[in-house]
C-alpha cells in the first residue's frame, strides 16, 4: 500500500548495509558469518534458506546527517553544559542534537508506515478488505501450550520487562487501568453511536471459546496518541506515535523522566530515595493516588510510587523494581561513609551513575547475550572483548525506540511470561504457587511474612516460559481481570497495537532484514513451519497482509538466541543503537561522565545474582549466573562468596579532598547493619 502514497520516501532510501562499527579502542571478539536456522531447531522443522542468511544487526540508519528527527516538533533545548552526569528527561545527552531522547517525543521508524489512507487510517489488506481481527489471530495462531523454559529462569523475564520500561511506553495507553475513553459498552457491546475517534475496538468471534460464554464481542482498545494531536503535524504527513519516558537506557523506572517526580521521588538528605520502614524493611513510597494505578481490594493494600507508572502491574515486576530502590539507597549508604563531605545532591548524582551503570552492564553483558547471542552483539559492535574503554559514541545516531521494535519484536517477549509464580523457600522448596491474574496491579502480596524474599527466589528458580509462539492464557484471556472471570487479551492488544501505529508488514521487514520477500505464502517456509504457513493463508488475503508482530513471532529461532532473523535483526538495531547514541554509556572512555579505569572494573563485577544478595531482606544463596537456572555448573553459593559473586568496591570512588564534613547518616541503622 504504501508504495501508492507519494509523500512516503522511496524504500530505497531505506538501503539496509550491514554496517559495521569497527573502530574501538576493544576489538570484536569474532566475527562469525550469520548462521540461519537449521532443521528442526527451534519450535518446529523449518529448512534454512539457501546461501548466506539475512544480516541482521546495525546499519547506518540511526545515523542522522540532518536534522533531528526522533523529536518531533520539541524544540531543541539548551544550551547544555558539558555535565557529568545525566539529566532526568535525557536532554543535553547528545550535544548537537539536544532534544534526542526525551520524553513525549517520536518513535524512529525503520520502514515508512502503511497506514490505509496514507495518514492514520489502520492497515487494511492489500485487497482492500479488512486485515483479519487480531483476537481470532492470537486464539488461532498463538494458543496456550505450557512449556517451562529448560534454561532461563523467571527473571530473564521479568527483567526484559523492565528493560522495556526504561525505554518507552506509547502516550495516550492506560497500560494496565480502564481506559476513560470507551469503544464498547459494559456489557462487551460495540458501542456504534458516535465512538470517539480513538476507538479501534478489537472484534470478538461469536464462537471465541473464552469470551462467547459472557457474550463479548468487542473488546476495548484506544488509539496511542500521535503528533498531530500535539499540534506537531498538520495532519498532512503520515502520523507518528510519542513515547512518554526518555528512550535512553538510563534507569527512569527507578528515577522518573521528568524533574518534578524525580524531585519527589527522593528523601533530601543522604542522596537517598524515599522510603517506608516497615518491620525494619524499606519500602517504596505509597503512589498518591492509588485507585489510578492499582487495583486493590482494600484501602490498606500497598500500592507504591516508583520513577514509571507501570512498576505495579504485576509482583515479580514490583520486586525488581524495589530491589533497584533499595540498591540506590545501599550505594548512597555507602558513598555517604566513604565521602561524608558530600552533599545530598553529589551522593544522589554518584548514587544514580553507579546504579546507571550496574544496569546497562548487567544488560549488555548478562542479559542481552541470552536474547542477541554473544556471538551477534559481538560481530556488531553491541559487545566488545576489551578491560579497557570503548569509544564506539556516535554522535549521529539517533537513540529513539524503534516503532517496529517496542511494538513488535520486543513484545514477542510476552511469550516468556509465566502463568503462575511460585514462592520459593531458602531450600528452593516450593511453599506456593499463585496465579498470575489474581495480582496484576496488586503488589499486596509482597510485604506479607517473608515473602519478598520468597518471591525474589521464585524470580531465581522457577523457570520463564519458553519462547515460542505459545502464550499463557493468563495474558491472553485473563490480563487485568480485576476479580472478574475473564479479562483482556495481551496478544490481541500487540498485533492491534502494531496496526495502529501503521507498521509496514512482517513481509517488508522481512526483505529490510535481508530475507527474500515472499510471494506466495509457502514463500515464508524458510524460517516458519509449514503447519502453522497454512493457518497463516487461512487467516490472511495475502502474503503483505501478514503482521509483523504475527509472523515475526513464528519463526524458528537463529541459533544461541531467542528469536527468528526477522526479530533479531530489529532488537539487534535497537539495542545497538541505544549504546553508540548514549555520551554517558558506562563503558564509553574520554568523556566528562566517563569512570576512572578502575571504577570501570569495578562496575564490571555487577550481576543480576549480587542485586538479589545485596537488597532482598534475608536471602542467603543464589546462583551466581541469575538469570540460568541453578544446576551443577551453576549452583547455589551463599551470598556471602564473593569470590563466586562479586561485589563492587565503592572504595574507589573515594574522593581526596576530604572536607570533613559531618556524614550524611540516618538510614534506618538497623537495616545498614542488615
Ligand atoms: C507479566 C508480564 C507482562 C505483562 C502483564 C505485560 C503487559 C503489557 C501491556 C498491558 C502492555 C501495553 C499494551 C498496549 O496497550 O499496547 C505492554 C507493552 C509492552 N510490553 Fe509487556 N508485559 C509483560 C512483560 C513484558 C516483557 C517480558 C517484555 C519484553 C521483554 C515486554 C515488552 C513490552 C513492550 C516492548 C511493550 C510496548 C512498550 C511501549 O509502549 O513502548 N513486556 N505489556
Amino acid at each position: 500500500i504504501f508504495h501508492q502514497q507519494p509523500y512516503y520516501p522511496a524504500p530505497e532510501q531505506y538501503n539496509y548495509t550491514g554496517y559495521l562499527p569497527q573502530e574501538s579502542y576493544g576489538q570484536p571478539l569474532v566475527a562469525l558469518p550469520y548462521q540461519a536456522p537449521q532443521p528442526g531447531f527451534g519450535f518446529g522443522p523449518s529448512p534454512p534458506a539457501a546461501g548466506l542468511g539475512p544480516r541482521p544487526g546495525p546499519n547506518n540508519f540511526g545515523e542522522i546527517p540532518t536534522a533531528p528527527q526522533g523529536a518531533g516538533c520539541q524544540p531543541p533545548v539548551g544550551p547544555c553544559p558539558n555535565n557529568k552526569y545525566r539529566t532526568i528527561d535525557g536532554s543535553c545527552n547528545n550535544l548537537r542534537y539536544t532534544n534526542w531522547g526525551i520524553p513525549n517525543s517520536k518513535y524512529a521508524r525503520l520502514l515508512p508506515p502503511k497506514y490505509s489512507d496514507g495518514i492514520h487510517a489502520p492497515p487494511t489488506s492489500v485487497s482492500g478488505e479488512p486485515l483479519p481481527g487480531s483476537r481470532l489471530i492470537s486464539i488461532v495462531m498463538f494458543p496456550d501450550v505450557p512449556i517451562p523454559d529448560p534454561v532461563w529462569t523467571l527473571i530473564t523475564m521479568t527483567w526484559g520487562q523492565i528493560v522495556t520500561h526504561d525505554m518507552s511506553m506509547s502516550m495516550g495507553t492506560t497500560q494496565a487501568k480502564r481506559h476513560s475513553i470507551r469503544c464498547c459498552d459494559d456489557n462487551g457491546r460495540l458501542l456504534s453511536n458516535n465512538p470517539d475517534v480513538h476507538c479501534f475496538p478489537i472484534t470478538i468471534p461469536e464462537d471465541d471459546p473464552v469470551f462467547s460464554k459472557f457474550h463479548r464481542e468487542c473488546m476495548n482498545f484506544v488509539r496511542s496518541t500521535t503528533d498531530q494531536e500535539t499540534g506537531c503535524n498538520a495532519g498532512n504527513k503520515p502520523a507518528e506515535q510519542l513515547v512518554v519516558v526518555s528512550h535512553w537506557m538510563d534507569a527512569s523506572f527507578v528515577y522518573g523522566s521528568n524533574q518534578r517526580l524525580a524531585d519527589t521521588l527522593r528523601e533530601g538528605i543522604g542522596g537517598r530515595l524515599r522510603v517506608e520502614f516497615r518491620d525494619g524493611r524499606p519500602w517504596p513510597p505509597a503512589a498518591a493516588n492509588k485507585s489510578a494505578v492499582c487495583d486493590q481490594q482494600t484501602e490498606e493494600e500497598p500500592c507504591y510510587q516508583f520513577g514509571d507508572r507501570r512498576a505495579n502491574q504485576n509482583p515479580q515486576l514490583t520486586v525488581l523494581q524495589i530491589l533497584f530502590l533499595r540498591e540506590h539507597n545501599r550505594i548512597a549508604t555507602v558513598l555517604s561513609h566513604i565521602n561524608p563531605h558530600w552533599d545530598d545532591e553529589t551522593l544522589y548524582q554518584e548514587s544514580r551513575r553507579v546504579l546507571i551503570a550496574e544496569f546497562q552492564h548487567i544488560n549488555y553483558h548478562e542479559w542481552l547475550p541470552i536474547i542477541l547471542g554473544t556471538d551477534n552483539m559481538l560481530k556488531y559492535g553491541l559487545l566488545y572483548k576489551t578491560k579497557g574503554f570503548t569509544s564506539d559514541y556516535k554522535e549521529n545516531v539517533d537513540p529513539s525506540v524503534i516503532n517496529a521494535h517496542a511494538h513488535a519484536a520486543f513484545r514477542y517477549f510476552h511469550s516468556s511470561i509465566q502463568g503462575q509464580f511460585h514462592l520459593i523457600g531458602e531450600d528452593r522448596n516450593l511453599l506456593s504457587a499463585v496465579r498470575l491474574s489474581d495480582y496484576f496491579n496488586r503488589p499486596t502480596i509482597i510485604e506479607k511474612g517473608y515473602n519478598f524474599d520468597h518471591l525474589s527466589r521464585g524470580l531465581t528458580t522457577q523457570s520463564q516460559e519458553e519462547v515460542d509462539p505459545f502464550f499463557t492464557s493468563e495474558i491472553t484471556d485473563f490480563l487485568f481481570r480485576a476479580g472478574r472471570p475473564f479479562g483482556r487479551d495481551l496478544r490481541a492488544i500487540d498485533v492491534q497495537r502494531g496496526r495502529d501505529h501503521g507498521l509496514a508488514s512482517y513481509n517488508d521487514y522481512r526483505e529490510f532484514c535481508g530475507l527474500p520477500r515472499a510471494h506466495k505464502f509457502e514463500d515464508f517456509s524458510d524460517y516458519i513451519d509449514v503447519e502453522r504457513i497454512e493457518k497463516l493463508a487461512l487467516l490472511y488475503n495475502h502474503p503483505d497482509d501478514v503482521d509483523l508482530s504475527v509472523g515475526g513471532s513464528l519463526e524458528a529461532h537463529v541459533p544461541n538466541t531467542l528469536a527468528g532473523p526477522t526479530f533479531l535483526c530489529l532488537l539487534t538495531e535497537q539495542f545497538y543503537r541505544t549504546k553508540v547514541s548514549d555520551r554517558y554509556f558506562y563503558e564509553l572512555g574520554g568523556q566528562v561522565g566517563s569512570f576512572t579505569p578502575e571504577q570501570l572494573n569495578e562496575i564490571r563485577k555487577s550481576s543480576v545474582a549480587r542485586i538479589f544478595c545485596d537488597n532482598s531482606d534475608d536471602l542467603h544463596t543464589i546462583q551466581p549466573q541469575g538469570f540460568l537456572k541453578i544446576s551443577e555448573k551453576n549452583p547455589l553459593v551463599s551470598c556471602n562468596d564473593y569470590d563466586r559473586i562479586p561485589s563492587i568496591d565503592l572504595n574507589f570512588w573515594k574522593e581526596e579532598s576530604y572536607s570533613h564534613a559531618a556524614p550524611q547518616y540516618g538510614y534506618q541503622e538497623d537495616y545498614k547493619k542488615k
